[in-house]
């Protein structure tokens, strides 16, 4: 197991021990309470400090649409299997509802109401017109061939529209990676007897197998970690990071960090956790990666750590990458990175910001952290609306532009109420929605008289 020898911030030195790779041994359970909860504490102090009416914050906590559903396919051989599907739409008020759908083992409603807030509100900040929406079924992919997954995935899409489209809701916008994308794009568009581009993001194009969207997220995090370190007057070659979770954000995150010299020294996913006090070729353990079934589990070039080990290095920076409350009032105080960037959703439980605010850590809160891919979705949304065709290049100069001068915002923003990060960018998404609420009378009538200060 791993002991810190030497923990100056320029030199990092570990005493290991070789833990047996053989064992099989899958990750401890992760802690998690209602994420929605600490989302809605967040939401609410934000509330408070720009004093909205009980009623706006009422309206805003509350989703405009949830639903569950069965539905039914018919798998390679010949059974019929019965999956459960959620959708929920957030909040339109700043526009159409925007989301991505999801495929997991375990979800539930909260969950799923969870991560479509975390929509709404990263797009508020970004200044983005979406509302937030997710759509989850709960499957095994990896009990699923391509076929299956396919028809699951049209399967979903006509039980939700059946549900959404009578009640004359708006059409969300539905995130994924090829092939999901094109099969959405197919089901959309033959429901509504013309092509709906705009309506599905993160779609291939013909240069493009590796979708710009399915960068962005990781790019944005890559991004904001590099302005935090310089916040900190660190150079990224010479910091170090560990990643926790290894999936399309916390691999991309790995890769543009690892191209600007900074040093991972521990990666993790659901199946290990590897610590390399060298640092990782991220390439290498990338294509390890996808040659194994995306699992790091038996990489050779590493140490196998506990999975809470991770969490606890001392390492410049931190970037839980992998899924909501991991980081709790059980393990914060244990943490020893000067800075966490939030690449997942809600990692921080809403106990742990008060210890980490005590420790004086730089947390990189998520609402900016990761919004990358939805910045990115958007000016998908919007090539396709005008019919422009944009480069890599210059879709990502406008995602940086976003990102950059929010986390400016965001650290002014704080040094002005001398509070957290988190708060601040907070602050500002709140408010950035509800004056979108208050002059665009098109799309929220009913609530101009709800958004009103108490004073
Ligand atoms: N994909 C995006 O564009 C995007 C955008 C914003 C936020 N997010 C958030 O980022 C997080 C990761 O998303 P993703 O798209 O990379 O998902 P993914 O499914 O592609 O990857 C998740 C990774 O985390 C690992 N993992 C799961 N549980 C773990 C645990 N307990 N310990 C260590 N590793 C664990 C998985 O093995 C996998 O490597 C999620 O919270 C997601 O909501 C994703």
């Amino acid at each position: 197991m791993l002991s810190v020898a030497d923990t100056d911030n320029n030199t990092l030195t570990y005493r290991v021990q070789l833990s047996n790779m053989s064992t099989g041994r899958k990750t401890e359970p992760v802690v998690t309470g209602n994420a929605y909860e600490s989302l809605t504490a967040r939401f609410r102090k934000a509330a408070n400090l720009l004093q909205l009416s009980d009623s706006f914050i009422n309206e805003l906590e509350a989703s405009v649409e949830e639903i569950s559903f069965l539905f039914t396919v018919e798998m390679d051989n010949g059974n019929t299997e019965t999956f459960t599907g959620y959708y929920v739409i957030h909040s339109t008020l700043a526009g159409p509802a925007k989301g991505g759908l999801y495929y997991v083992t375990d979800t539930d409603e909260d969950t799923t109401r969870f991560l479509a807030g975390c929509i709404t509100w990263k797009a508020a900040l970004a200044g983005i017109p979406f509302g937030g929406a997710k759509g989850g079924i709960v499957c095994d992919t990896t009990r699923l061939s391509k076929t299956e997954k396919e028809r699951v995935t049209i399967a979903y899409i006509n039980a939700l529209t059946a549900n959404i489209h009578t009640r004359n809701n708006t059409a969300g916008n539905v995130l994924n990676n090829a092939p999901v994308t094109d099969w959405l794009l197919d089901e959309f568009s033959l429901q509504h007897g013309a092509s709906l581009h705009a309506v599905v993001s993160g779609k291939r194009t013909p240069n493009d197998s590796n979708s710009v969207r399915s960068q962005a997220t990781g790019k944005g995090i890559s991004l904001v970690t590099l302005l935090a370190l310089e916040a900190k007057k660190k150079r990224p070659k010479k910091s170090s990071a560990a990643i926790q979770g290894f999936g399309n954000v916390g691999m991309h995150t790995a890769l543009y960090l690892w191209e600007k010299g900074v040093k991972i020294v521990a990666v993790s996913d659901a199946d290990t956790a590897l610590f390399n006090p060298e640092g990782f070729h991220i390439p290498d353990l990338i294509a390890y990666s996808e040659s194994n079934g995306n699992s790091l589990y038996g990489y050779y070039d590493a140490y196998e750590i506990l999975p809470g080990e991770l969490l606890t290095l001392p390492v410049d920076v931190l970037i839980p990458a992998a899924t909501q409350h991991v980081i709790t009032a059980g393990n914060a105080a244990a943490i020893k990175a000067p800075v966490i960037v939030e690449a997942a959703n809600g990692p921080i439980h809403a106990e742990a910001d008060v210890i980490l605010q005590r420790k004086n850590t730089f947390v990189i809160p998520d609402l900016l952290a990761n919004a990358g891919g939805i910045i990115v979705s958007y000016l998908e949304w919007l090539q396709n609306t005008l019919h422009q065709p944009w480069s890599t290049e210059q879709i990502f100069q406008r995602m940086e532009t976003i990102l950059h001068k929010n986390f400016t915002d965001i650290v002014e923003t704080a040094d002005q109420i001398r509070d957290t990060l988190r708060t601040a960018a907070w602050l500002l998404a709140v408010k950035r929605l509800t004056d979108t609420a208050t002059v665009n009378t098109a799309i929220a009538p009913a609530l101009q008289p709800a958004y009103s200060q108490k004073n």
